[in-house]
């Protein structure tokens, strides 16, 4: 392995596809065919093409290749350079306000403003550039974690037999031979070679969702002249797709940047739902460029109405309006949702983007499947009864007979849970299934058909055909003709009734009587017929004979009843999406204290519009039958109605709702692509991982809120106070320099509440910001600020009397600038926990950063800097009033925030519909 990844290494150091110095010269020559090349070309001629052959390549040819070719990796995964670093940085819509109010401070002459302002944007970007590096290098780091692996068929020596293994995606090189299956990453561009009902989910790259089917054998010259689209071509499967159904073998044509994903420039990441976290994002910023907005309109005009000054009011105006500007967001954020995601990681918990961590802080919905989550996933065979509802071991050797045909000629073999099941309670029935032995084909398991079927010759009449099928009991039952009548597994009777109504109907009860007992099942039938050469397709089963049930006993998790009350304590709705019987969903959410309520049937879904879809999982906990699409629909519904939706999975039948939550989550042990598609990746169990991580996220989003309210309640107030003092002052209440120095003050110190760690239950569980609420609340606050600010007024006004102009100004500008920055330390101390009991100290980093406000407030003024900003000493006599006015603000404070309590203000109800 170090071999592999020192010759990768050197391939990428040389930054070039070959190296003549290196391994065999043979295998110097062979690089990707480029997919529209390959389409060209019959399955012999890729092959020659690429040196290799149905037994696929040996080791050492395979290490050469990776030396030659490079790494089967994205050039999109490396990092972006600094000097696109820089240019998003700038890009950012807070930045580019004040880079335009930059432009006319210095219009208008301000050159300390906009020395200030330039300061600021030089800050702010450099910030954010550092901590986006480090959120890069994290992804970076995850990704490698998080990367699935692939079935590649290798020989050790020439003449030796071909062997299966897993190797990592990255050491995939043009020539291997690989194998597919329903969940697998298409891990690199591929032609195949042999495939049984294979479909591909290709949204990643065509954003079209319906997986399409794929098969191999359609040579260039057979498809006649009709030529469809490279992504249309039936024979090869491209990097970024997934098997939705069906497997396949196939050879590995290109890799990393030689494949059609690379070269057209795509990224996974494109076209992603916007999640709780954008849609925040983006109504916060609108939120605040509308109060920049109205600040700048406002001081101007009340300055022209009110003092009759005009111009010379601009870069006051401008300092007011950038003195509103939480520059220091995307900073905080950043390291409040690193620290988040580092704290998780060290609980085995893998966040794959940052903003993932604001998501799950904001979900109050979390979508769930069944089996693994409320379920052990530790299937035990637990009854086997014929359509009579007596015991009949004949069901169970049908069924283990097609789980074992499905293992030997699956391609490559797939056992589920069911089927490992069915195969260890058949190792005790004497005899063994004979017929097992002479299968034939196979239609695998999918997700929508729901049934497996497996051709076996022999059994029935001698020399034919038998189809042995077993799936959803629905989904057989549909496919039934007959039934068979046995005498209780005592003789060999091989009656057979027709299925009438009636018998369907009895066959309903027995079913939901055994679901209601928490089994879960399966229907088998079967169809003898002659025997042909035609292979059998999904058209064939039709006309079956229900042979019986057979009935599992899967146990609840141990710990999903807790993490279920957990969640619920969290304000988190658990809602169960299972393909899954009803009567069996019910029971195993009934085991884990879900009251699951009336199930709907989903589909029963299909004639609902998406409004009407929405009203009725608003109110609905358990969703069976669901496909994927309807997974993925529910999921939807819930997000149209303002809830921040997660979706917990682990099978390729749950991608699609993955995708579509605004946070997909899996377990580690979930299929690749479904760990390809997650947000978030757990280890350990899977409900209860969840709720473990749950506080984390929950003080990362207070973390942010606290952030945003503190800084624009003070902001706000500010605001107020020009305005108010613009109206009775015949002077600036505080000179530009002054008030931009006064916000990187503010800034610095509130960088400190990344370090915060708020309380996050009961009363004080944050939930997503809304930008209504977070206006009202800057509002109230602003007033309660303001109000303390004009009281500093009159007081500096009556301490005034008989100064001279500039003495009066110097004294106005200092108090002020002193009071200010001490009540913002006094804000942040007490709105950074939104009351009530218990509460919690502050953490030294907070404490230390209000500190220091404190400090700055009461000496900068004294200093020479303080002195060229225009600022001087204060008499003794403002400071045993300023206290006054500072006991009179903690006691506004608190009754302001006892009042909005009292009226279930924003801190403690959780807003349903978040602005879009
Ligand atoms: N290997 C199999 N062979 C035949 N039928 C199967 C097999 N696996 C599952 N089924 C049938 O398909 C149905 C849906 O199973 P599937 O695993 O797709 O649903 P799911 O949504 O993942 O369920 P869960 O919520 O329990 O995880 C099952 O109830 C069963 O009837
Ligand atoms: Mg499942």
């Amino acid at each position: 392995m170090a071999g592999l990844s020192e010759a990768s290494e050197a391939a990428r150091d040389r930054g070039q596809p070959r190296h003549p110095d290196h391994g065999d010269h043979a295998e110097q020559d062979v690089v990707c065919i480029p997919p529209a090349v390959a389409a060209d070309l019959t399955e012999l001629q890729v092959l020659r093409r690429l040196r290799s052959g149905p037994r696929g390549l040996l080791e050492d040819q395979a290490h050469h290749r990776l030396m030659a070719c490079g790494e089967n990796v994205l050039a999109t995964v490396e990092p972006p350079s600094w000097s696109r670093r820089l240019g998003r940085a700038l890009r950012d819509p807070f930045t580019l306000v004040l880079c335009f109010l930059a432009v006319i401070s210095a219009a208008n002459g301000a050159r300390q403003g906009t020395a200030v302002i330039a300061v600021l944007v030089a800050v702010s970007c450099a910030l954010r550039m550092a901590g986006e590096s480090r959120a890069d290098q994290d992804a970076a780091a995850l990704r490698d974690i998080a990367c699935g692996t692939a079935t590649v068929v290798r020989r050790t020596v020439d003449g030796s037999a071909p062997t299966a293994r897993e190797v990592p995606l990255g050491e995939l090189v043009p020539g291997d031979l690989v194998r597919l299956t329903a969940g697998d990453l298409v891990p690199a561009d591929l032609r195949l070679l042999r495939s049984v009902g294979l479909t591909v989910d290709q949204a990643p790259l065509t954003g079209e969702s319906a997986p399409v089917p794929k098969q191999a054998g359609s040579d260039p010259q057979s498809r006649g002249d009709r030529r469809p689209a490279l992504l249309d071509q039936p024979q090869l499967c491209f990097l970024g797709s997934r098997v939705a159904a069906g497997t396949a073998t196939a050879v590995v044509v290109a890799t990393g940047r030689g494949t059609h994903l690379a070269t057209a420039h795509r990224h996974l990441e494109r076209g992603r739902r916007a999640t709780a976290f954008d849609r925040t994002t983006r109504s916060v910023a609108r939120l605040l460029i509308r109060f920049m907005l109205a600040s700048l309109t406002l001081v101007l005009a009340a300055g022209t109405l009110l003092g009759g000054r005009g111009w010379e009011l601009v870069p006051f105006a401008i300092a007011v309006a950038v003195g509103l500007t939480p520059e220091m967001l995307p900073v905080v954020v950043t390291t409040v949702l690193a620290r988040g995601v580092a704290e998780l990681r060290r609980r085995r918990v893998v966040v794959k983007r940052q903003r993932s961590l604001y998501d799950l802080g904001a979900m109050d919905v979390l979508c769930v499947d069944k089996t693994g989550t409320l379920t052990g996933d530790r299937l035990t065979v637990h009854s086997t009864l014929d359509p009579q509802g007596r015991s009949d071991p004949r069901v169970l050797r049908w069924a283990a007979t097609n789980s074992l045909v499905c293992l030997q000629l699956g391609d490559p073999p797939v056992l589920d849970s069911l089927d490992q099941a069915l195969l260890e309670a058949a190792d005790q029935l004497e005899p063994f299934p004979a017929t097992a032995t002479a299968g034939l084909q196979v239609i695998p398991f999918d997700p929508v058909r729901r049934l497996a079927t497996a051709v076996v010759r022999g059994s029935g009449r001698p020399g034919g055909h038998t189809l042995v099928v077993k799936g959803g009991v629905e989904d057989v039952l549909d496919r039934c003709t007959r039934l068979t009548v046995s005498d209780g597994g005592n003789g060999d009777s091989n009656d057979t009734l027709p299925l009438d109504a009636d018998q369907r109907t009895r066959i309903h009860r027995l079913v939901r009587r055994q679901a209601a007992d928490g089994q879960r099942l399966l229907a088998v039938a079967v169809a003898h017929g002659p025997a042909r050469g035609l292979r059998y397709t999904e058209r064939d089963e039709h006309d079956l004979t229900l042979v019986g049930l057979v009935g599992f006993r899967d146990e609840p998790e141990p710990s999903a009843g807790d993490a279920v009350a957990a969640l619920r304590a969290n304000g988190v709705t658990v809602k169960v999406i299972t393909g899954d019987h009803p009567e069996t969903a019910v029971r195993a959410c009934t085991d884990v204290g879900i009251r699951p309520g009336r199930p709907v049937l989903a589909p029963d879904l299909d004639r609902l519009d998406d409004a009407a879809l929405a009203r009725l999982a608003a109110t609905t906990t358990l969703f069976a039958r669901a496909t994927p699409a309807h997974k993925a629909r529910i999921v939807r519904a819930l997000r149209s109605t303002g809830r921040t939706v997660g979706f917990l999975g682990d099978g390729a039948n749950d991608i699609a709702a993955l995708r579509a939550a605004d946070l997909g989550i899996c377990p580690h042990t979930a299929v690749d692509a479904a760990r390809e598609h997650a947000d978030i990746l757990l280890t350990g169990s899977d409900l209860a991982a969840v709720s473990r991580s749950l506080p984390t996220a929950r003080r990362s989003l207070a973390g942010i809120g606290n952030y945003l309210r503190t800084t624009l309640s003070a902001n706000v107030g500010n605001v107020i106070t020009m305005l108010a003092a613009g109206a009775f002052l015949p002077f600036l209440p505080m000179l530009p320099a002054q008030v931009l120095v006064q916000n990187l003050c503010f800034d610095a110190a509130q960088l400190s509440l990344a370090f915060d760690r708020p309380l996050t239950t009961g009363a004080h569980r944050p939930g997503p910001l809304d930008a209504r609420g977070l206006a009202r609340y800057a509002l109230c606050f602003g007033l309660v600020n303001a109000a303390a600010d004009l009281a500093t007024f009159a007081v500096l006004g009556h301490l005034a009397h008989g100064l001279s102009a500039p003495r009066t100004q110097v004294l106005f500008h200092t108090g002020w600038f002193t009071e200010n920055l001490i009540t913002q330390a006094v804000t942040i101390h007490i709105l950074r926990s939104p009351g009530g009991r218990p509460r919690l100290p502050a953490p030294w980093p907070v404490r230390a950063g209000n500190g220091a406000l404190v400090a700055v407030g009461l000496l900068l003024p004294l200093t020479p800097p303080g002195r060229s900003l225009g600022m001087g000493a204060l008499p003794l006599a403002y400071y045993p009033l300023l206290t006054a006015i500072l006991g009179g603000y903690v006691l506004a404070l608190f009754a302001a925030r006892a009042i909005r309590r009292r009226r279930g203000g924003a801190v403690r109800r959780r807003p349903q519909i978040t602005q879009r």
